[in-house]
């Protein structure tokens, strides 16, 4: 395949070398907010920073040519992209996080969220960790993990830098030098606590889930989502 990179930074570099490891070419890397030709790629991979993604994805949609974004802190746009890519009948996915970990993750949290939404004795807090080079906050994992538990509970919203909260998820983010990405959901009661939490070791995990969706995606149209290649019920 021949992969446009949009977004050469941290995770467009682990990107290129998975990509190339799987036999495909990087025919475009952009890093600026400059015109290219898209047509020239099969697929495009948007890693990029929140005020660049909408017009990467659009760009690509408006061109017929399949877009896997992993960006975050652009979601409020995301219903633009969802239309635009339904009306030029192209193909998009957006996930928070790419790697097969953390989609396994999502689906334990919502099973927990599920089993302990009756249960008035516990309290539920959310943190995450990241390196300090990270723009947005709360991550797009934390939203993720958040809206997961939000379906499953009678939590309303997510609060930033919060401990405690009645009726929503408190999430606390903290920025500590290169730690690549880790959760974690406390259910907390007087007397005991429950803990899930998915450690990212290494960029490796979501570059691998961002090539594998992008092999996925090409040749289909629509709006999907890492469920839907990771084939997770
Ligand atoms: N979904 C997932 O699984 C994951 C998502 N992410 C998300 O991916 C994004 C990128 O992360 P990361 O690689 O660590 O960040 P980096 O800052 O390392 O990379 C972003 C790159 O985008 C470049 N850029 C700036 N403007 C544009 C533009 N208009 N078009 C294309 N590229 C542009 C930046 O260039 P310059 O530095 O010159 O501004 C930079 O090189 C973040 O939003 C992060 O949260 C990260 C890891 C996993
Ligand atoms: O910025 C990062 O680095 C990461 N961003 C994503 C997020 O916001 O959830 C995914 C991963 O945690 C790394």
């Amino acid at each position: 395949m021949k992969i446009a990179l949009l977004g050469y930074g941290r995770m467009g570099k682990e990107i290129e070398k998975i990509a190339i490891s799987r036999g495909h070419e990087i025919v475009i890397k952009k890093d600026v907010d400059t015109e290219i030709d898209i047509t020239l790629a099969d697929v495009a991979i948007d890693f990029s920073i929140p005020n660049s993604a909408f017009n990467n994805i659009s760009n690509c949609i408006e061109n017929k040519v399949p877009v896997i974004s992993g960006t975050t802190g652009w979601l409020d746009k995301y219903n633009d992209a969802v239309k635009l890519c339904e009306e030029k009948k192209g193909a998009f996915i957006y996930a928070s996080n790419f790697s097969l970990g953390v989609n396994i993750f999502f689906e334990l949290n919502k099973q927990l969220a599920k089993m302990m939404s009756n249960l008035e004795d516990y309290n539920i807090s959310m943190e995450e960790i990241h390196h300090t080079k990270k723009l947005d906050a709360p991550s797009g994992t934390a939203i993720t993990l958040a809206e997961g538990i939000i379906e499953n509970s009678t939590k309303k919203d997510w609060e930033l830098d919060k401990t405690t909260s009645e009726e929503n998820i408190p999430i606390v983010a903290k920025r500590i030098p290169e730690v690549p990405g880790t959760h974690t959901v406390w259910y907390n009661s007087e007397v005991d606590s429950i803990e899930i939490k998915h450690t990212a070791h290494s960029r490796q995990g979501f570059a691998l889930g961002a090539v594998v969706a992008a092999e996925w995606i090409l040749g289909k149209t629509g709006v999907f989502s890492m469920k839907d290649v990771l084939n997770i019920s």
